[in-house]
């Protein structure tokens, strides 16, 4: 919604016509509110429906457009209230939202140039092919598609101070288009815009574009340029990562195999990226993810990997994405990695359980290495010197929380499980299944908590459209997903309209 001013009235005026008023955001104003007192906002609204004789309008209490407007609608008083007639001025507030454009002195924002413009400056949520949300001298306006590969939706800053038109770099994993979004400020912090997507899948929904976060001050100066970062919305927690660790044929990856063939609901695993060559019944984006070495140096330099390394020549690496499409579906991510990586990862933001697994000798560890026959002589030897340093590093280093030695598969297999806090009988869960949303209509925020309304036209189902997406508790952020997002359906709507229908 663009230009919807923080607190409105509408007066009856001849007929089919309306007066529309507004406040600022004054609270303790609202009580009385006159004509005489309100700031006139716009001209005469034009009413589609006819209102009859009886459902004369008395008087105004509040209207506050940090509600949804079906919430709003709750705060008329009517001398003769019903639903009817609420359901109107509802309609009405769902016409306003559209015909944007045609309120005449809303805050004069946006750029004229700007085809569609939505800076509303009460932060308050935007609808359209392109929204704005103002931070100081800089507008952020979201939509349209990313110019480069009209495959995102585009962002641009216009700064006031310096009359410039700034194209950002665009980094994160970036929402696809959208015909029409919601976007508001999210934090007091003011450091990232909250986007909801309207014509999408719940797990494609909610998004935050950050623009001053700490990634975003970081990438700016590696970069050299205006940086704004896009991160996905995800609900929930998974449970914690673990790492595994350890010489090359100690038997990690046969430690894990079990794991997930135990529990495919529960782990995940995190596809690494190599230069290495693929051996012969390796999988692309399976396995691994084959990359060349100068395309894998630039993503690391665009800050896309949570850890890389050199091991026996050539370059390993987590991208954050890795880790997070795990999480995403509600899995615990397993990484197998080397011990410089468990290094990096322990240093990063990742909380993660570090595993560090030893062979019952390094005779035996030959053994394994050979016997698996995937390597060249060279590559054995060189493999087998890194060993001795990882072995060395492994055991003395303090970095990791479990030291597991496999020398009987199924007798360590059972201590893993253990560690995990599997046990014996522990079952595979299924993730829980997700909330489904319609078309959204209004969306506005209170405090940490963004009422989410999909339901325009019939007041009395309204509330089983209602919404609540509790922002209170996020972590992370990009080049990762922003996690913690609450969503649950709310019966505040339901238990207004209840109290309306009691009063009469
Ligand atoms: N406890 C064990 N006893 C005997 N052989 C084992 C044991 N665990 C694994 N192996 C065997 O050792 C070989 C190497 O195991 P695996 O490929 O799992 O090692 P890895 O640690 O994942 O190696 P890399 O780091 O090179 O990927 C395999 O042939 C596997 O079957
Ligand atoms: N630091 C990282 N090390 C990794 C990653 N993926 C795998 N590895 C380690 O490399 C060696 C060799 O693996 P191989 O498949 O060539 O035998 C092994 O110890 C792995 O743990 C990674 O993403 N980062």
């Amino acid at each position: 919604m663009d230009r919807l001013p923080n607190c409105v009235a509408i007066y009856p005026n001849d007929g089919n016509k309306w007066e529309i008023w507004c406040l600022p955001s004054r609270q303790e104003e609202i009580h009385s509110l006159t004509p005489q007192k309100a700031r006139r906002f716009s001209g005469i609204l034009e009413f589609n429906a006819t209102l009859k004789e009886n459902h004369r309008f008395a008087t105004i209490t509040a209207l506050w457009s940090t509600f949804p407007p079906s919430f709003l609608a709750l705060f008329f008083k009517f001398e003769n209230p019903s639903l009817h007639f609420l359901a109107i001025c509802f309609r009405v507030f769902c016409q306003l939202k559209r015909e944007e454009g045609s309120m005449g002195e809303a805050p004069a924002i946006c750029s004229d140039d700007l085809k569609k413009s939505c800076g509303n400056g009460f932060n308050l949520a935007s609808r359209g092919s392109e929204t704005a949300i103002v931070l100081g001298d800089r507008k952020y306006v979201i939509g349209g598609n990313d110019d480069e590969s009209e495959s995102s939706i585009g962002v641009k800053i216009y700064d006031k101070s310096a009359d410039l038109r700034v194209k950002p770099t665009i980094l994160g994993t970036k929402p696809t288009p959208s015909e029409d979004h919601w976007s508001l400020l999210l934090d007091e912090n003011q450091d990232r815009i909250l986007v909801i997507k309207n014509d999408s899948t719940l797990a494609d929904r909610i998004w935050l574009l950050e623009v001053d976060t700490n990634f975003v001050r970081q990438q700016s100066k590696v970069l050299e340029s205006d940086v704004v970062a896009w991160s996905k919305g995800v609900s929930g927690y998974p449970g914690k990562p673990v790492v595994f660790s350890g010489p090359s044929g100690v038997g990690k990856g046969t430690l894990i195999s079990k794991l997930m063939k135990e529990f495919p609901s529960m782990f995940g695993f995190s596809v690494s990226h190599t230069t290495r060559a693929p051996r012969e019944k390796e999988i692309n984006g399976v396995h691994y993810h084959f990359t060349e070495r100068t395309l894998m140096e630039k993503e690391i330099k665009e800050g896309k990997f949570l850890e890389f390394a050199c091991v026996h020549g050539n370059l390993y690496g987590t991208s954050v994405e890795a880790v997070e499409v795990v999480a995403d579906v509600g899995k615990r991510c397993i990484l197998d990695i080397d011990v410089q990586g468990a290094r990096s990862v322990r240093a990063s933001s990742l909380e993660a359980i570090f595993i560090f697994v030893c062979p019952p000798s390094f005779e035996d560890l030959e053994k394994r290495l050979r016997g698996r026959g995937t390597e060249t002589e060279e590559q054995i030897q060189k493999r087998l010197r890194n060993a001795k340093v990882e072995l060395e590093q492994g055991r003395s280093s303090g970095l990791f929380d479990h030291i597991l030695v496999n020398d009987d598969l199924n007798a360590c297999y059972k201590t893993l499980k253990e560690l995990l806090g599997l046990h014996e009988y522990a079952v595979d869960e299924c993730p829980r299944e997700e909330i489904h949303l319609s078309s959204i209509h209004s969306v506005s925020k209170v405090d940490h908590k963004i009422f989410i309304n999909c339901s325009a036209a019939d007041l009395e189902n309204a509330s089983k459209d209602s919404f609540v997406l509790d922002v209170c508790s996020l972590k992370g952020g990009a080049p990762g997903r922003t996690r913690g997002f609450n969503l649950y359906r709310t019966n505040k709507f339901a238990d207004c309209v209840n109290e309306i229908k009691e009063q009469n």
